[in-house]
């Protein structure tokens, strides 16, 4: 463990909830910012400054995030990520949900409006997120400061469009709006340039900065990199607003937007997002996307940002991956199990290897139940009726379930040693079901060859 990290861990176990920030102001802290450039996590700070504070005082750190979605996905979770380690570093984290900025669409990277959601999506997905934000803060660090949650609609939703005008639009600089990535390349680009609604976005976050500022002394905002524009807003409005300013200098910090393969930005509106939630994404398949879709080349660097092993243990992983005898794949299977019991908890991690085992080209794993219902959205599934199972030729059964085009191919098959049932191989072609067959009395995984496999629901009379 390099020496910043086991700092914090130590800084973590001595502060409270309660510890006063002016107590903790006495205190040397771990260096927050230390920490995360290691890990690759630092894309841009406002002021230099922001390190030697964050090492002397408890400050308090916000991340927005906008409900644009029903879950966070992969990208996100670097936010959350980014938050916990100022929270095991002693500072308070607090999610902000965007129930106000997501009723606006910032135009952030975004080459195009944003279409209107509905009341009713924008609600059900301020609580999709809510529920991800609440357990994994939570979980991130059970002893660091416990976490705030807010919604920028309890301060939007009551302010008038005048009361806006005049207490926030006076101070902005329209030149200065207009100059910001977000409003340039919209208006360069050939197209609808930008509407009204959406330049006056970077306002609304800026804005939820100072309210943040005055309300909960929040003096860091930290968000991906297309953020910055809108991040530098919040710190000048903060500088502008009558009341808004103390003494107390305040700071933004981005991190590096994750990639997929083809280089551009996993988000949470790009089809084949990586969601966080398990029922939009199960536990399994977020493994396996992690396992399987990281190439060596970048394992190393997702490791330092996605999960909070130290860096020893890291530059471990890094040097056995260029020794003759090492295993393919070791660093992925570190990397999707680690970022998968943060998202999932122990139990989504056990389930998703499970369901790996038994769904493993060839596997033999015993099966049970909870197994069997996991692997039931992962692989093709039929319902057959009890009588269309029990006490009836397997091979029938495989035809019955779509798996073999006839009976003869599905009896050549069993003879050739290419069938299991439950896992079990079975080369008797004659071979009966009988009820001891049925998991639970209605589950059945046949497999037909090493990779075709099928879990048959049977429906009892
Ligand atoms: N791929 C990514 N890598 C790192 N951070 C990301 C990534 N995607 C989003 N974020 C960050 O997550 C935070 C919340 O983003 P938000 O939910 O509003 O947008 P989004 O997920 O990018 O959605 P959309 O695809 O609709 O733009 C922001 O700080 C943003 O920079
Ligand atoms: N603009 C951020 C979300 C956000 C919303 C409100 C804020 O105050 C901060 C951040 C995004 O779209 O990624």
């Amino acid at each position: 463990m390099k020496k910043a990290e086991k700092r914090s861990c130590a800084v973590r176990a001595a502060s409270t909830v309660a510890e006063p920030v002016a107590a903790a102001k006495a205190t040397s802290r771990p260096s927050v910012v230390q920490v995360l450039r290691e890990r690759g996590l630092i894309q841009d700070v406002t002021n230099d400054t922001l390190e030697a504070v964050a090492s002397k005082e408890a400050l308090s750190v916000y991340c927005g995030f906008d409900p644009t979605a029903e879950s966070l996905h992969l990208g996100n979770l670097l936010g959350i990520i980014v938050l916990s380690w100022f929270q095991r570093c002693g500072h308070q984290p607090v999610a902000l949900l965007g129930g106000a900025t997501g009723r606006v669409g910032d135009p952030s990277g975004r080459s195009l409006e944003r279409p209107i959601l509905s009341e009713e999506e924008i609600e059900r997905n301020v609580a999709g997120i809510r529920r991800i934000l609440e357990k994994l803060l939570t979980s991130a660090d059970p002893t660091g400061p416990k976490p705030l949650l807010l919604n920028n609609l309890d301060w939007f939703g009551g302010m008038s469009f005048l009361g806006f005008l005049r207490d926030v639009g006076k101070y902005a600089r329209v030149g200065t709006m207009l100059s910001r990535d977000a409003v340039k390349s919209r208006m360069e680009a050939d197209g609808e340039g930008i509407s009204f609604t959406e330049f006056t976005y970077q306002l609304l976050q800026g804005y939820d900065f100072v309210h943040l500022h005055r309300t909960h002394g929040v003096r860091v905002q930290v968000g991906g990199s297309d953020q910055f524009g809108n991040i530098v807003g919040g710190v000048d409005l903060m500088r502008k607003v009558p009341g808004a300013t103390t003494t107390q200098q305040c700071f933004g910090l981005t991190f590096p937007l994750l990639t997929k393969s083809d280089g551009t930005k996993m988000g949470k509106s790009a089809s084949g997002a990586v969601w966080l939630a398990a029922d939009k994404l199960s536990p399994f398949k977020f493994y396996q996307y992690l396992l399987t879709s990281i190439p060596d080349s970048d394992v190393i660097k997702f490791l330092k940002m996605l999960t909070f092993l130290d860096l020893g243990e890291i530059a471990r992983l890094e040097a056995a991956m260029q020794a003759p005898d090492y295993k393919p794949n070791l660093a992925q299977q570190v990397l999707a199990a680690e970022v998968t019991r943060f998202v999932h908890g122990e139990e989504g991690l056990q389930q998703a290897l499970k369901t790996t085992q038994a769904l493993a080209p060839g596997a033999r794993t015993q099966l049970d139940a909870d197994t069997l219902e996991a692997i039931a959205g992962e692989a093709p599934s039929a319902s057959l009726a009890v009588e269309q199972v029990v006490e009836c030729p397997l091979a029938d059964v495989m035809v019955a379930a779509g798996l073999q085009p006839s009976k003869g191919a599905a009896r050549r098959m069993i003879k050739g040693g290419g069938v299991a049932v439950n896992n079990a191989k079975v080369s008797d072609e004659m071979h009966k079901l009988t009820a001891a067959d049925l998991i639970e009395g209605r589950l059945l995984l046949l497999a037909a060859g090493k990779k075709n496999k099928m879990l048959v629901r049977v429906q009892q009379s």
